[in-house]
């Protein structure tokens, strides 16, 4: 894997002041934005990239909102948004849409993956240990629903969970069901 890592600058958003960093695995440049002050133990956010959801403000998932809540706490509080280009748990945005097309016909997201002959859950995690030893983080409070994220940081300590809870309405309510019931997240 060749990883090529870019100059940090400065990120004001709507939120607070940020600072942003690239870094570039083959052809997928993820980024993270992280507060000047970063505390011992900073609140750390993996999120994993919804165009639909964090841009368009999509309320089929609950990405947009997890987002928007996980930038409120860590402008405040101080820590870190590891966004990941992992786009529709990694199958992309095309095969995302196809997979929504699916969905609008009564699969749910992980039958709907399937139809294309995709598993449900095809992302990795492996680039955030390395992203938080650059910053020689070792201990950290992950905002995650995710059993998954929970067990795939090597050599990272998670003192605590923050869950990110969204609520639901009728459009995510399905997605929201099989989140918890078949990929075992904590709502
Ligand atoms: N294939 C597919 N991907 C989806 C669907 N809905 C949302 N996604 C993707 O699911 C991923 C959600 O990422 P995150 O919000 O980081 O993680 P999470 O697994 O929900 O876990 P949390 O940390 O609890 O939020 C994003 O890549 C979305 O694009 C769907 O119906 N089908
Ligand atoms: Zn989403």
């Amino acid at each position: 894997m060749s990883l090529q890592i870019s100059n940090i600058a400065k990120l004001p958003t709507q939120y607070g002041n940020f600072k942003i960093q690239s870094f570039k695995e083959n052809e997928l440049e993820h980024f993270i934005i992280f507060t000047e002050e970063l505390p011992l133990i900073p609140f750390i956010r993996i999120h994993s990239e919804c165009l639909t959801g964090d841009v368009f403000k999509s309320i089929k998932c609950d990405c947009g909102e997890q987002l928007d809540f996980a930038m409120k706490k860590i402008a405040k509080e101080g820590g870190m948004i590891i966004y990941l280009r992992q786009e529709g748990r990694g199958i992309g945005l095309f095969n995302k849409v196809n997979a929504y097309a699916f969905q609008d016909h009564g699969f749910n997201t992980i039958e709907a993956n399937e139809k294309l002959g995709f598993e449900a859950d095809l992302r990795k995690f492996d680039l955030v240990p390395k992203i938080l030893k650059e910053f020689k983080i070792d201990k950290i409070k992950l905002m995650t629903n995710n059993p998954r994220k929970l067990s795939a940081l090597e050599d990272i300590e998670i003192v605590e969970r923050i869950p990110v809870l969204i609520s639901s309405c009728e459009y995510n309510y399905e997605y929201l069901k099989v989140k918890k019931e078949e990929l075992g997240h904590l709502l």
